[in-house]
């Protein structure tokens, strides 16, 4: 229930309208019963039945479109409810910070977009039955207190033992389909190992086996036996609830047969109506297995801890043209391991950048050079120290304008296929075409109305292709993460001898982290990381003595 409301907070009006509609359905199918009932007693004593047939048609007439619409407008709502939760989800991922899904991983995301989203869908869809089965529930135990109060007596008692068995189940199941929901994350990860290590599984046939039996196949298997259990749990609760409506028969004809309690009108008829409430029963317990994996879906989402929605991503920002000096003062950042204790620490870092400076920084493996890259960026947000830009101090609320100064290309940069400029419209093509000959790709790649023709290419390709993105944005900043790291002799050159001075001509300040030597003379500033720590290399002296800034 609590997820039914949290969803539909924007229509609550018209599902209550639809669940009035879905009661009086309800009503209606108890009134035909009660009618063909009240007709059986009528045939009994040859009575004149035209009017009566008339009546009948009307009222199942009537019944049909009832069902319809309220079944039809439940539908809907639900659909409207599953495009809103996967666009909110969506939003709140884009504004989720990209150190939160880091520490997430992207199996975990992924499973929560799939499957959580699907599993919510499914209750939703399932909707319809529940309401209308609970609806019928309630309105024929009101006929069947208005037939016998001594065999609504025995009804209600029984019931309340069938819910009470029926619910023990239902907790047996929820805390099966919880393992197997976690188990997901686990599935995801192996999926996306088995497609990003397509190479190394396809050339060694023991990596192969060693991962479909030792990972695989023990995750497929843990997820089947606890999806067995749990349905069947299921498949006895709905058995369960068969048996207990056919038992609450036995017991009216026993209590009528052994005791001469009720007519035998009041027997046909409350036999007629259980019978007819088995089949909305059925419907309503049949969904039972999705509402609780859409409510375990739902509660694995809160547990992502996404950032909340906001109006941030249609912002514009004012750009600071002339922001003159970037300074960061004693900024820390420290990773957590995943028992929660402190793993690699970055800084404190001290460094001031000012606006239109060639600079690079080096350093070995796993120093903390794209750390450093991803603080300075606003990408990570630091745990101490401060960051001033602009004459401002960057804080939560001005973040956002900060970050839009910047273009990145990291590592691991990914390569939309349409270009925007710095306005986010299809850039002009002159200046596309003028980018792609300075990138040498003009022979490669066609752009037509800002869209690239394909970004299957190599990784040096790939990297002037993300090159180019970060030309079209017209950032003041530009942060290049080992970007000639991919890209052939010739084409290095090329980049630091004319592709950064140019950039660098056009008032762009760049920081370039690089391993490239020869080229260390270009820049205005060299700077060393090492164990998170940054040191600015003196390039006077040719000794390379490092000089701690
Ligand atoms: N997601 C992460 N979680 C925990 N620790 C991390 C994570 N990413 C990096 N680290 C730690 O931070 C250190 C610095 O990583 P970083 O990626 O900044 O290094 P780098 O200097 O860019 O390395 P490389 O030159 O190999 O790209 C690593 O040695 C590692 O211990």
């Amino acid at each position: 229930m609590k997820l039914i409301f949290s969803l539909l907070k924007n229509s609550r009006l018209k599902f209550f309208f639809a669940i009035f509609l879905s009661a009086l359905s309800a009503v209606t199918g108890v009134a035909v019963i009660a009618f063909i009932n009240d007709v059986i007693g009528k045939l009994s004593v040859g009575e004149e039945l035209s009017f009566s047939i008339l009546t009948f048609l009307l009222l199942i007439l009537f019944l049909f479109f009832l069902t319809f619409f309220s079944q039809s407008l439940i539908t809907a709502l639900g659909h409207k409810v599953v495009y809103e939760l996967r666009l909110s989800i969506s939003r709140r991922l884009m504004n989720t910070s990209v150190e939160r899904i880091d520490q997430l991983g992207q199996p975990v995301i992924m499973a929560t977009l799939t499957n959580d989203i699907a599993a919510i869908s499914k209750a939703f869809n399932s909707l319809p039955f529940v309401v209308f089965g609970i609806s019928v529930i309630f309105c024929s135990y009101g006929y069947l207190l208005w037939l016998s109060i001594p065999f609504f007596i025995a009804t209600m008692i029984m019931s309340a033992f069938s819910i009470w068995i029926g619910r023990k189940l239902m907790i047996i199941s929820r805390g099966y389909k919880k393992r197997v929901r976690d188990n997901d994350d686990s599935l995801y990860e192996n999926y996306q190992a088995m497609l990003q290590g397509r190479n190394e599984l396809k050339l060694s046939q023991e990596r192969n086996t060693f991962f479909y039996q030792e990972h695989l196949e023990p995750t497929a298997e843990y997820t089947r036996k606890l999806d067995t259990k749990a349905d069947r749990m299921i498949v006895l609760n709905g058995s369960w609830i068969n048996t207990s409506v056919l038992l609450v028969i036995a017991v009216v004809v026993l209590m009528h047969v052994q005791f001469s309690i009720g007519t035998i009108e009041q027997v046909t008829g409350y036999v007629l109506a259980v019978l007819f409430l088995r089949s909305p029963m059925a419907g309503f317990v049949g969904s039972l297995p999705s509402l609780i994996q859409g409510a375990i879906a739902f509660s694995k989402v809160k547990t992502l801890a996404l950032a909340e929605e906001d109006e941030h991503q249609t912002k514009q920002f004012s750009i600071a043209e002339n922001w003159q000096v970037l300074n960061l003062k004693g900024v820390e950042y420290d990773y957590t391991t995943q028992n929660d204790d402190i793993g690699f620490s970055v800084g404190p870092i001290d460094l001031t950048i000012n606006q239109g400076e060639l600079i690079f920084w080096v350093g070995g493996n796993g120093c903390g050079k794209s750390t450093c890259a991803r603080l300075l960026a606003g990408l990570y947000q630091a745990h101490r120290g401060t960051i001033e830009f602009s004459g401002e101090m960057i804080n939560q609320d001005n973040l956002g304008w900060y970050r839009n100064h910047f273009s990145v290309v990291f590592a691991d940069f990914y390569l939309f296929k349409n270009l925007i400029n710095e306005e986010g419209k299809i850039p002009d093509t002159k200046l596309v075409t003028h980018y792609l000959d300075k990138l040498a790709l003009n022979n490669k790649v066609t752009v037509k109305e800002g869209l690239l023709n394909t970004t299957e290419l190599s990784q040096g390709q790939r990297k002037r292709l993300a090159l180019l993105l970060a030309y079209l944005e017209n950032r003041s900043i530009i942060i290049l993460d080992e970007w000639a790291a991919d890209q052939d002799p010739a084409f290095r050159r090329t980049f630091y001898t004319e592709l950064l001075p140019e950039l660098q001509a056009r008032g762009k300040t760049i920081i370039a982290i690089t391993h490239d030597d020869h080229y260390f003379h270009l820049a205005d500033k060299v700077y060393r990381i090492d164990a998170g720590k940054i040191f600015q290399i003196n390039k006077q002296n040719q000794q390379s003595t490092w000089k701690s800034t």
